[in-house]
C-alpha cells in the first residue's frame, strides 16, 4: 500500500468561540496515511477540531502541525470534503469541478486532463463528467466533491460527516469506496461522523469525544479488524457495543444538559448513539 499522507499533529489545542469554550486541550497525533475517525454526540465539537485542522479555525492555544509544520490557514495539501455536495459549484460540469483546483494552482493542461480522467475513473464518475452537479444524484455529488479534493494530490484528506446525507444503500457503497480510494491514494484521513458502525467500518482508529462544552478528546480505540469489516463479525459487534456505551454517556450527559433526559442512561440516549429502538424494545420485556 502507498503511505505517502503526511502526519498529524494536534498539541494542546484550546478553541474558544468569544466566550464559548468548543474544544478544550486536545492532544491527537496522527501517523502518515492513517484514518482516523472522530465519533461523538452531536455539537460535541468534532466539526471544529477538523476545522482547526483544516485551518479554518483558529485555536486560542496550542498547535496544529501538518508534516512537522503549524497550520496557520487552509491550504490544498489539506483537502476538505463537507456533507453538504453544494460545495460543488453548481454552473460547472463535473469535470470542470475537478480540473478547477489544478487550474487555479496553474497546473499544465494535458497533466491537468490526465489527473481529472485518473480521479473520476477512481471515483465512478467518468460517465458523468460533462454532467452539471444538478444533474447528480447525492451519492455523485458526494464522488464528484471527492474526486476534485483528491485533483490537487493532497497529503491529508479531511471529511465531515461526508455521507452523512445519503441514503443507508448509497452509503454503504460510499463506505466500500472510500476505504478502495484510501488504500489507492494512501492519504492521511480524518474522518468526521456520528455514525458508531461507519467509523468501525473506515478507522484505523477511532477517537471518541466527549460531549461540550469544553468538549475533550475522551478515548481513542485501535480498530486493526481486516479489511474489508463487516459490522455482524463478532469482534465488530463488540467494538461497536463498547462505542455504543462510550458514546451513549456523552449523549446522555448533552440530552440532560438540555432538559431531554430524566436523568439517567435511557432508551434516547442509546438509541441516539445507534441502537435501533426494537433493540431496546426487547431488552426491557
Ligand atoms: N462559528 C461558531 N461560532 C460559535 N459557536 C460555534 C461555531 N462553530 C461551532 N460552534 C459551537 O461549537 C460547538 C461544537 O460544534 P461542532 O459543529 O464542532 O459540533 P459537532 O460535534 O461537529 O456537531 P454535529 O455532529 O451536530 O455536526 C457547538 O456548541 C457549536 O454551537
Amino acid at each position: 500500500m502507498n503511505r505517502s499522507g503526511s502526519p498529524v499533529s494536534v498539541r494542546d489545542v484550546d478553541i474558544r468561540f468569544d466566550d464559548f469554550v468548543a474544544v478544550r486541550q486536545a492532544n491527537l497525533d496522527i501517523a502518515g496515511g492513517e484514518f482516523v475517525c472522530l465519533l461523538g454526540p452531536s455539537g460535541c465539537g468534532k466539526s471544529t477540531l477538523l476545522n482547526a485542522i483544516a485551518g479554518f479555525v483558529k485555536p486560542v492555544g496550542g498547535e496544529v502541525t501538518c508534516a512537522g509544520a503549524r497550520v496557520t490557514g487552509p491550504d490544498v495539501s489539506r483537502g476538505v470534503v463537507f456533507q453538504s455536495a453544494e460545495a460543488l459549484f453548481p454552473w460547472l460540469t463535473v469535470r470542470q469541478n475537478v480540473d478547477f483546483g489544478p487550474r487555479m494552482r496553474g497546473v499544465g493542461k494535458a497533466q491537468r486532463a490526465s489527473a481529472v480522467d485518473r480521479y473520476l475513473a477512481m471515483v465512478g464518475l467518468s460517465h458523468s463528467a460533462d454532467r452539471f452537479p444538478g444533474q447528480l444524484s447525492g451519492g455523485m455529488r458526494q464522488r464528484a466533491q471527492l474526486a476534485r479534493v483528491l485533483a490537487n494530490e493532497p497529503s491529508v484528506v479531511l471529511m465531515d460527516e461526508p455521507f452523512g446525507a445519503l441514503d443507508a444503500q448509497t452509503r454503504l457503497v460510499m463506505q466500500v469506496e472510500l476505504d478502495r480510494i484510501w488504500r489507492e491514494t494512501g492519504a492521511t484521513i480524518v474522518f468526521v461522523t456520528h455514525d458508531i458502525g461507519e467509523a468501525i467500518l473506515l478507522g484505523d482508529r477511532i477517537v471518541t469525544m466527549t460531549a461540550g462544552p469544553s468538549a475533550a478528546i475522551k478515548n481513542v480505540y485501535p480498530c486493526d479488524l481486516p479489511r474489508p469489516r463487516d459490522l455482524t463479525d463478532p469482534a465488530s459487534a463488540a467494538l461497536f457495543r463498547q462505542l455504543r456505551e462510550d458514546i451513549g454517556t456523552e449523549v446522555a450527559r448533552t440530552l440532560r444538559a438540555q432538559g431531554l433526559d430524566d436523568g439517567h442512561d435511557g432508551p434516547d440516549a442509546r438509541q441516539a448513539a445507534g441502537r435501533p429502538a426494537d433493540e431496546d424494545r426487547r431488552t426491557r420485556r
